[in-house]
């Protein structure tokens, strides 16, 4: 019997970012490991239209749900949706909700935040900084609470290259930030960003930061631990190999580049492609939930969920591999016929974006326009290449993260719970994660049908000869004005065909005197 499993049965659990990538795996690992748990309190708002209701309706009639539903056929009634808001006050919870959240949580799994690169300083703080610090003020009024999991990012410090377990300061404390947030404007806040972000990368691993400040500072009564995963993927194996459901990190890309629009990349080859499926990243959080609660540690204690220092993989591995899996099964009805190219250089880099991404794009646009349809590929091409920009810092360092705590936690399980609860990484078979990735992509993000791989390779064969026939063109075109403007073309050109003559006139001969 798995201890960890066991923990979780009858549990009151609370989860944030429910509704996200990550916050699914976990809610559908606990049901499917833990069906006897007692309730899942998920923080929901309406979005897109839909109500908290209908948002959690087809998250569990989603594919990902599928087991679930036959392990724990009374998963609806287990699953508290509570309506939240985590940009407002107390969240707008409503006083009953927030009674009975204070009164019945034994665990807190806390996934919620912004992820994107660009958003504004004062909504990232709001999210991943405030919210986090309301969030703590609420689990220190919870009488049952057992662990608070505070989920971070790998990249919270990818200013340094080597990253302890350890919680590194930020030069400006997150309460003063946070003050500062109310009365500064817009104008000012753009301003001082640079400032604060300093030589991190962008608001996002910077806010994160901050949120590890904000749990170290408010830890001091409360049983918390942080988790700290690098790039997160696809499932690797849990509840089926391959599941994504989101254009973050690498799975954007995948589709950019199987679909011909993102040919070449500024990435260094070399690097290490730190990424971590997300059922590895869930178990170890449903592992450190359990450790923290039973063994109750002196300190806060940061995991970090990487995979470089276990099972490195660079990023010029994972590209052969996505364009190989391209090959076996193509996406449908790409722009171009897949490709590769990776360059170090900025120069060369901006020739490729050039030649490879731009002027097809333009050249598309122009035949669109040609034949009365509305040009948009330009548009795509500019929005494809700003994300591209905001991803080459990741693909062009490598980090060291130290996982002596995480190795530590492996080594504290029983066999049957390394088992049902496996994050040992270097089990990953990379070439078999990266093909069942893109098809993952293909079939869940894409939503195409294995049935059109046909279809979808003859149209590959056609660019392919589009490509030929245009390039043969452009080059007789480029030396037939070569020629006309230049003395010495021509003299190269009427030497090259007085040779070619003379050769052929040579064979005939020979042939003629041979029979
Ligand atoms: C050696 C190199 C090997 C590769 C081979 C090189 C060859 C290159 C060509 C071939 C490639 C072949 C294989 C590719 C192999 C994989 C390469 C993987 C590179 C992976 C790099 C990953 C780096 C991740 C780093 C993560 C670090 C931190 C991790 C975390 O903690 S959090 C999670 C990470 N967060 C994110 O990823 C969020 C990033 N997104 C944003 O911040 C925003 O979306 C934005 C990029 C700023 C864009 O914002 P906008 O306001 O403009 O608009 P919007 O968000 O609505 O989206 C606009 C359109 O863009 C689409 N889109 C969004 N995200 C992505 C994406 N990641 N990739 C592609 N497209 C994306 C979105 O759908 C919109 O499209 P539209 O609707 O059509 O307009
Ligand atoms: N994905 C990755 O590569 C990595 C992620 N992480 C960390 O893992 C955690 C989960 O990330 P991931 O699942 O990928 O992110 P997602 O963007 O998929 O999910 C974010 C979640 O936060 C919720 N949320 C955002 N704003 C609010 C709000 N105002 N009120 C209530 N809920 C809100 C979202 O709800 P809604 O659906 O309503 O928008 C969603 O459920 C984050 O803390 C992230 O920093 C760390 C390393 C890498």
């Amino acid at each position: 019997m798995s201890m960890i499993a066991a923990f979780y049965s009858g549990k009151s659990i609370l989860i944030t970012g429910a509704t996200g990538f990550m916050g699914k795996v976990l809610m559908e690992k606990l049901f499917r490991t833990s069906p006897d748990l007692k309730v899942i309190y998920i923080l929901v708002r309406p979005k897109a239209g839909q109500t908290t209701q209908q948002r959690v309706f087809q998250i569990l009639n989603s594919k990902l749900f599928e087991k679930v539903k036959e392990i724990c056929p009374n998963v609806h009634e287990k699953i508290r949706a509570i309506y939240a808001d985590l940009n407002q006050n107390d969240f707008a919870i409503s006083k009953e909700d927030m009674q009975e959240l204070l009164s019945c949580t034994n665990i807190v799994f806390h996934c919620a935040a912004t992820v994107r690169f660009d958003d504004h300083l004062r909504h990232a703080v709001q999210l991943n900084v405030t919210a986090t610090q309301q969030l703590l003020l609420m689990a220190s009024q919870m009488p049952k609470l057992e662990a608070f999991i505070h989920i971070s990012t790998a990249f919270s410090n990818c200013n340094l290259t080597h990253i302890d377990e350890v919680i590194y300061p930020c030069s400006v404390e997150p309460k003063k930030i946070i003050d500062s947030m109310e009365w500064l404007d817009d104008a000012i806040i753009d301003e001082i960003t640079p400032k604060l972000i300093g030589d991190r990368p962008n608001i996002y691993t910077y806010t994160k930061a901050l949120g590890e400040m904000v749990v170290q500072q408010e830890s001091e009564n409360l049983n918390i631990a942080i988790i700290r995963p690098s790039i997160v993927g696809a499932t690797w194996q849990e509840p089926f190999p391959g599941w994504v459901d989101n254009l973050n990190g690498p799975s954007g890309l995948i589709i950019a580049a199987g679909k011909g629009f993102l040919r070449s990349i500024r990435a260094t080859p070399m690097a290490v492609a730190d990424l971590i499926p997300v059922d590895t990243v869930v178990n170890l959080t449903l592992a450190v939930g359990w450790y923290t609660a039973v063994h109750r540690p002196k300190s806060t204690l940061i995991y970090h969920c990487t995979s470089g220092n276990l099972n490195p993989c660079n990023w010029r591995e994972m590209g052969f591999q996505v364009l190989a899996t391209f090959e076996k099964v193509p996406f449908e009805r790409a722009f171009r016929r897949p490709n590769a190219d990776f360059t170090t250089n900025t120069i060369t880099s901006q020739y490729w974006n050039a030649v490879s991404h731009r002027a097809p794009a333009i050249i598309y646009d122009f035949y669109l326009r040609l034949t009365g349809r509305k040009p948009r590929m330009t548009k795509v091409m500019n929005r494809l290449l700003k994300t591209v920009s905001m991803l080459e810092y990741f693909v062009n360092r490598s980090w060291e993260w130290s996982t002596y705590n995480t190795e530590m936690l492996m080594s504290e399980l029983s066999p049957e719970d390394q088992r049902v609860f496996n994050f040992d990484v270097r089990q990953l078979n990379w070439l078999e994660y990266i093909e069942n990735y893109v098809l993952g992509v293909k079939k869940y993000l894409l939503k195409e049908d294995m049935a059109g791989i046909p279809e979808a390779k003859q149209h590959l064969k056609r660019l392919r000869n589009i490509h030929y026939l245009f390039n043969t063109a452009l080059l007789l075109i480029a030396w037939r004005l070569l020629i006309a403007r230049s003395q010495m073309a021509r003299n190269v050109w009427f030497f090259i065909v007085s040779f070619c003559y003379k050769f052929l006139s040579y064979f005939r001969a020979s042939s003629t005197l041979k029979v």
